[in-house]
């Protein structure tokens, strides 16, 4: 493998009919890069990889792929190999047949076939299913062997759209751990879609979380987690899910609080980025394991959920739910009172109105 090539969207703007999926949409991708098209279920991202692989037209904007103009080209001159969801393999053909098939069309000499065949599957341990067909493989192996003959292609960028939805949850998390192998080990740039949170925090370099036609945030997972740009990202990304309070930002003797019905809450610390006005109506965030134990911030648990490694605990705040994490060995029983303390620098802010980070 020595291509590796990065890809540019400049303003791309794709409708269906009436109903607008990506408009003005700019995304940059490093050489090497494995970059995470996250959102829900309609937001447009397989609309935006098909349209990097030139499988739907652009009807505005441009995609450069490895420095060259690739809008209007078909999808074999893109350099680009895809792996689908639904695996799209031949069903007569057996693996090895499945897997050369496009190079034989391409015309490249068998001696070279076997040589990139004999290394991509030796890559995703699937040698000893060279010789059989595809109903004769688990979903797993399928879906292996579609990306088996992604690989043998030494394309210069790889697109993946939600390969491990069809697997189950064991499978998805062993095939996820074998694409992040992978990438380290090629050093390929990729692109991949999926509406997971944990593959995206699992396998990015970047995540680019995707909703309403555009992209709501670009960051490094950590970015993503800890700084979620506004109140969509922050209820999507995370798992147990971040809690939220509607609130209002008070000051009392010069210092910001957090405050809502039986909730007052000191903000010295936090970061905020804007200025707010005493009164202005916020939300606060705040993800299970930042909640703190043994503070001044009265409050009850209503329910524990044991999750193995650790439980969650269901607070009531006022009148709010509040998750919390607490080690598998605390005693925690519904009814008892659970004073909390909520670290300012660990907190989230949103303005009610916009759903934007503060
Ligand atoms: N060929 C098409 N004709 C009309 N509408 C389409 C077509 N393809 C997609 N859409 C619409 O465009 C929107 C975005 O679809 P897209 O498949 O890109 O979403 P997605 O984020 O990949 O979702 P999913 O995870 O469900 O695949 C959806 O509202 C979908 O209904």
């Amino acid at each position: 493998m020595t291509k590796r090539c990065d890809v540019s969207i400049r303003g791309v703007e794709i409708s269906f009919g009436a109903v607008r999926v990506l408009e003005k949409l700019d995304l940059e991708v490093a050489q090497s890069e494995f970059l995470v098209l996250l959102g829900p279920s309609g937001c447009g991202k397989s609309t935006l990889l098909n349209a990097i692989a030139g499988l739907i037209d652009v009807q505005a904007g441009k995609v450069w792929i490895g420095g060259r103009n690739v809008t209007w080209e078909e999808p074999k001159d893109r350099d680009i190999a895809m792996v689908f969801q639904s695996y799209a393999l031949y069903p007569r053909m057996t693996v090895r047949g499945n897997m050369s098939f496009g190079l034989k069309v391409a015309g490249m000499p068998s001696a070279e076939i076997e040589k990139r065949v004999a290394a991509a599957a030796a890559m995703l341990k699937i040698t000893e299913l060279l010789d059989r067909r595809p109903a004769e493989l688990s979903g797993g192996q399928r879906q292996r062997v579609a990306i088996g003959r992604a690989l043998v292609r030494d394309a210069g960028v790889y697109l993946f759209d939600e390969p491990l939805s069809n697997l189950d949850a064991q499978l998805r998390a062993e095939l996820r751990v074998e694409i992040k192998r992978l990438h380290h080990r090629l050093a390929a740039t990729m692109i991949y879609v999926t509406h997971d949170q944990i593959e995206a925090l699992t396998l990015a370099d970047r995540i680019a979380v995707m909703k309403d036609r555009v992209i709501q945030q670009l960051g490094t997972p950590n970015e993503i987690y800890r700084t979620p740009a506004n109140r969509f990202v922050a209820s999507f990304v995370g798992s147990p899910a971040m809690s939220f309070v509607p609130g209002s930002y008070e000051v009392r003797e010069g210092l910001p609080w957090f405050h809502a019905e039986g909730v007052a809450a000191p903000l010295q610390g936090y970061g905020f980025a804007d200025r707010l006005q005493p009164g202005a109506p916020i939300e606060l965030g705040v993800r299970p394991e930042h909640v703190e134990a043994g503070g001044d911030i009265s409050a009850a648990i209503e329910m524990v959920e044991p999750m193995g490694s650790d439980q969650l605990a269901w607070l009531r705040l006022g009148k709010h739910p509040v998750s919390m994490r607490l080690s598998a060995e605390a005693v925690a029983a519904p009814g008892a009172p659970m004073p909390i303390r909520l670290p300012p620098d660990k907190l989230n802010l949103f303005d009610a109105a916009s759903g934007r980070r503060l």
